[in-house]
């Protein structure tokens, strides 16, 4: 369904990401870990459309990804992005609102009416249907989350992003937003696609982990090389010597990071 073919990144001097080529089925849950700045974020961009790749190609059905958002593909940001001015159920119908016409923003008579229905059976799954008149500000940081997801999921993607989704949230609001978001993986036949800094959280969700590592450095020009993907796997099939041999690898790149930049850890 998404074939990553020969795919490079760069910023100007800077090479972000170097020679990836993957393939993706439909409903695999991908989870990505590496080593801060090492492009996964860019890389999720670039499946959003928001980024466009240098060199290689993304293609989605055997088609070119569109070099803007669509409705095939949602993000969730650890930063919310909820509108602050908008209740809970008004956040989540704009984001149809939107798809459906960008310019004017508005639906109106039956539609708005079925727009409304879905919105409250959304927030009804995601656990905010008593708060659905409440405005963000009101709203605890899982229940924020809870919204956004809600935002991503109400234009019905068949790719849902996210970009380190429970990174800001307390380890118990953690496990129930780890319990949502495979219901919702398994209902809406999503393929998602997750980037997290936790192993553990990677290892648990996904079907299948990608690391992101840069295999070759050179401490005089840092951005001289960009990350490929150095560990492919089947999560759940995993052994405990490969997962610690990934953690050390991780850790050793880290202190390399810092030696190029200069920096002491
Ligand atoms: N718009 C941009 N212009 C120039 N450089 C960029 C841009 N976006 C990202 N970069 C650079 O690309 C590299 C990868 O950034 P990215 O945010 O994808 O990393 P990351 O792996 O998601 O990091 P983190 O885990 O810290 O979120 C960094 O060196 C960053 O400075």
């Amino acid at each position: 369904m998404i074939a990553i073919d020969k795919l490079w990144k760069e910023y100007g001097d800077n090479v972000v990401l170097e020679n990836i080529s993957k393939t993706v089925q439909a409903g695999e849950f991908v989870t990505l870990v590496g080593t801060s700045g090492c492009g996964k974020s860019t890389f999720l961009k670039m499946l959003l459309g928001m980024e466009t790749a240098t060199r290689g190609r993304l293609l989605m059905d055997g088609a070119p990804i569109r070099t803007e958002p669509d409705q095939t593909r949602g993000i969730v940001f650890q930063q919310y992005s909820v509108f602050p001015h908008l209740n809970v159920l008004s956040n989540v119908i704009i984001a149809r609102e939107f798809e459906h016409s960008p310019l004017m923003g508005k639906l109106f008579g039956r539609q708005k009416t079925q727009v409304i229905e879905e919105a409250r059976a959304l927030l009804e799954k995601v656990g905010l249907a008593n708060a659905a008149l409440k405005y963000p500000h009101e709203l605890s940081g899982g229940m924020r989350q809870r919204l956004a997801i809600a935002q991503a999921l109400i234009r019905k993607p068949r790719v849902l992003l996210l970009d380190e989704p429970f990174g800001a949230l307390d380890p118990g609001i953690r496990a129930d937003m780890h319990k949502l978001i495979l219901e919702l993986w398994r209902e809406h036949q999503l393929t998602v696609f997750m980037v997290t800094h936790d192993l553990a959280e990677g290892f648990y969700l996904g079907t299948r982990l990608w690391v992101f590592d840069k295999v070759r450095h050179d401490p005089q020009a840092p951005g001289a090389w960009g990350a490929r993907i150095t560990y492919d796997l089947p999560v759940g099939k995993t052994p405990a010597t490969t997962v610690a041999a990934i953690e050390q690898s991780l850790k050793l790149t880290e202190q390399k990071f810092d030696a190029n930049t200069g920096e002491t850890t």
